[in-house]
């Protein structure tokens, strides 16, 4: 799958309007300066909200192109990985589809960890499950790291509701990612619309910050042209600590 620059649903609550990406970014990709993106890197993406407002169906509408109208709980957690290329470099998401289901919450939020991505997604016609996406946020960040984490808002179902309808709670959601950093997007896995574009829009926005974090990382790292080995060995050593104290000194 290769990734065009897409462009976010609706410019109140984007992460950024520029119509390409990043300059930095598509430079060190023509020069293959992109470290472990590409290489090694796998993005962590979460999916979360309440039951049944449509997240399996999300994952699998993109993934495998299918639909199921009847409901199957997910009990603790799926995953799917899927591999896009872009800008030439390939890059993987790893999506996490969790359970909404207040019984299997314990065991699905045991794989929340590490995820640079957060999605939650709410049915754009039940106003209750916009309501608690305040919760499932706190839930997901209590696992990860606040500043690291990319949002997404995204509403399901958009099909079963009128565009009266829509627009009124569409209204409440852009308030909502406002008011929490988050992009939002609306789509409906039944006729598929937005569905490929809100997966290629999460995929540059990921891909795009791991090349910016590698090249702040490289940069710290070379002085004069010499590589410093140092800082991340620093990073290694500090991480390992309790285990192997003074391993290296
Ligand atoms: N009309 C319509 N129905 C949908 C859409 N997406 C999901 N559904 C239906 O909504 C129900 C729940 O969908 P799921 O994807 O299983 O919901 P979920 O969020 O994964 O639920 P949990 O796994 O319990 O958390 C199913 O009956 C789907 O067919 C959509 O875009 N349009
Ligand atoms: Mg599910």
């Amino acid at each position: 799958l290769s990734v065009l620059p897409i462009a976010y649903f609706r410019k109140e609550a984007a992460f950024h309007t520029e119509e390409d990406f990043n300059s930095k970014v598509r430079t060190a990709c023509q020069e293959q300066r992109t470290g472990t993106v590409g290489r090694f890197k796998i993005s962590k993406v979460i999916v979360v909200g309440d039951l049944a407002v449509g997240k399996t169906c999300l994952i699998n509408r993109f993934c495998k192109d299918a639909f199921d109208k009847n409901y199957k709980a997910t009990i603790g957690v799926d995953f799917e990985m899927e591999r896009f290329e872009v800008l030439g470099i390939p890059f993987s998401l790893q999506l996490w589809d969790t359970a909404g289901q207040e019984r299997f919450k314990c065991i699905a939020s045991t794989y929340y960890r590490g995820a640079q991505v957060v999605i939650i997604a709410f049915d754009v016609n039940d106003v209750a499950s916009l309501g608690h996406v305040r919760q499932w946020l706190e839930d997901a960040l209590k696992e990860n790291d606040p500043t690291a984490v990319q949002l997404f808002l995204v509403g399901t179902k958009k099909d079963l509701s009128s565009p009266a309808q829509y627009s009124q709670i569409e209204q409440d959601a852009i308030k909502i990612a406002q008011e929490i950093s988050a992009e939002y997007w609306a789509v409906s896995s039944l006729t598929g619309e937005n569905v490929n574009e809100f997966f290629f829009r999460v995929a540059s926005v990921a891909f795009e910050t791991n090349v910016l974090a590698e090249l702040e990382k490289s940069g710290s790292r070379q002085i004069g042209g010499v590589v410093r080995i140092n800082s991340t060995s620093n990073n290694v050593h500090a991480s390992s600590k309790k285990k192997q104290p003074n391993c290296c000194q």
